[in-house]
């Protein structure tokens, strides 16, 4: 039975102009009617979320605040399974990773952000005059108001989460754009954010497309006051162009061509095991995937091999069948362009090392948009698929010789988000590491998060940073008060 899915508006269900289907990426099968939101439906959330900022919440205290994000993430505790059901009917992950990363994650941005915004202090400095008077210098940090919440359909809810928890902590009412792939999530936090006893109004949700619907309607609305968008380095560019007019603030997290550099002195099983998760997790969809490998040339058939083996080794099928380690792509238009890829890669010259199709997987899933984990060999630099983001489980293993060969071929993208370095010369890790031209850097490990670290990009990857107090520099606007004393 497919689901009806509705804008949420001041805390009220409301129809779009038209419906849409959402299809299970499994099999193709229907799961969701979804309510696509019109100029007039985002422009009523807009206001219901100004219209909470005037009222109670806007006067909320920061222990009143926090205390609610913190009753939030116990309520997607105690809905622990229905966001996983949620989460797995949208995107047909594997049900242990929607439970490991994603919904558990979601819980877990609403407490962190409830510490962070506890915790903070004011900038403030006592400001000595040469004629020895003093002043005293404090920064209030107020909303910054009304925010348009754009997410992706890769890790919905976790995604989701990373913007709104700290959005509300600071003060703010959101109005939440989740990608039309993946509705349910969104729609279901709507549900528990009431139920924690958040003011109408406070969170809202708007579903449909970017361009001629719900994405631009409400990026170019007069009344938002901020945009924070996390997907593809394009639709930023458009996210832009749109808020230019009224010079709002914009918090991109976008996309990226992720390096991984593996020395020869490296732990080979170890750095295989990670090297395999940072390439398949989740399908190759997650914006810090890499999709290019450095190899130390003595090294490179060892890896080569090994990484093929683990590839080989993946389990392709159904979220809640026990073995099942990969699901399928987002929908069968993103299949479309990787498999775009795949046949380029070819044409540019690859060794397929191993994947390179579409896999047989009977009849049941045959609707679905399945796609085998791919490695390349025989390509450089110079290759589309080497330079462009592909976004789904593909990597490109390249030789190098020398140390300033690795930061030289690993810097030369126009992204710039994530990499990795394997070596067991921490001396090395942390010289190489510190050249990436990213926002974040691992070393003999891959998506290790620190939810107070910056995490964002530079280049095409993105504008600014989340995370800890650094979300807390985008969704306040401090006022500095000096008094003479
Ligand atoms: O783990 C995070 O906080 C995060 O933002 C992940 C982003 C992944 C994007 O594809």
């Amino acid at each position: 039975m497919a689901a009806e899915l509705h804008n949420v508006v001041g805390g009220t269900r409301v129809a779009g102009r038209r419906t849409f289907e959402k299809l299970d990426p499994v099999d193709g099968s229907l799961v969701a009617h979804v309510h696509e939101a019109g100029p007039d439906v985002v422009d009523a959330a807009v206001a219901a979320a100004r219209a909470a900022l005037d009222g109670p919440w806007g006067r909320a205290s920061v222990a009143e605040r926090t205390a609610l994000l913190r009753r939030i993430a116990d309520r997607i505790e105690e809905r622990f399974e229905d966001f996983v059901a949620a989460e797995v009917r949208d995107t047909g992950k594997p049900e242990h990773l929607a439970r490991e990363l994603d919904v558990a994650r979601a819980a877990t941005n609403f407490r962190s952000f409830a510490d962070t915004v506890a915790a903070a202090g004011l900038d403030s400095f006592l400001t000595e005059l040469p004629n020895g008077r003093k002043a005293l210098n404090y920064a209030v940090p107020k909303p910054l108001g009304v925010v348009a919440v754009i997410v992706p359909w890769n890790l919905p809810l976790l995604l989701l989460t990373w913007k709104v928890a700290p959005a509300l902590a600071c003060g703010n009412a959101v109005v939440v754009k989740p990608s039309e792939e993946t509705p349910s999530t969104a729609t279901l936090l709507a549900e528990v954010i009431a139920e924690a006893g958040a003011p109408a109004g406070v969170y809202n949700v708007v579903h449909g497309f970017g361009p001629d619907s719900a994405g631009e309607y409400l990026t170019t609305h007069r009344d938002i006051d901020g945009v924070t968008f996390t997907g593809e380095s394009r639709t930023g560019s458009a996210i832009m162009r749109a808020v230019a007019p009224s010079v709002r603030p914009v918090s991109f997290e976008l996309g990226g061509k992720n390096a991984a550099v593996v020395f020869a002195d490296c732990d080979l099983e170890k750095t295989l095991d990670g090297l395999a998760r940072s390439v398949f997790l989740n399908t190759g969809q997650v914006c810090l995937c890499t999709e290019r490998v450095y190899v130390e040339r003595s090294v490179f058939d060892a890896v080569a091999n090994g990484l093929a083996e683990r590839a080989k080794a993946l389990r392709l099928g159904r979220p809640d069948a026990p073995d099942t380690t990969t699901g399928p792509l987002i929908s069968q238009q993103h299949r479309k362009k990787v498999q775009s890829y795949l046949d380029l890669a070819v044409a540019e010259g690859a060794t397929v090392l191993a994947g390179g199709s579409v896999p047989e997987l009977g009849p049941d899933l045959a609707g679905g948009s399945w796609i085998e984990p791919t490695l390349w060999t025989g390509l450089d630099n110079s290759a589309r698929v080497v330079r462009e983001e592909v976004f789904g489980p593909v990597a490109a293993l390249i030789p190098f010789d020398t140390e300033d060969d690795a930061v030289r071929l690993a810097n030369d993208t126009d992204y710039g988000l994530a990499a990795a370095v394997w070596t067991t010369d921490l001396e090395r890790g942390h010289r190489v590491a510190q050249q990436m031209r990213v926002g974040m850097a691992w070393v003999n490990t891959w998506y290790l998060r620190d939810l107070r670290s910056p995490f964002g990009g530079v280049g095409l990857s993105g504008i600014g940073r989340e995370g800890g107090l650094h979300s807390m520099h985008f969704y306040t606007q401090p006022t500095n008060v000096c008094v003479q004393l």
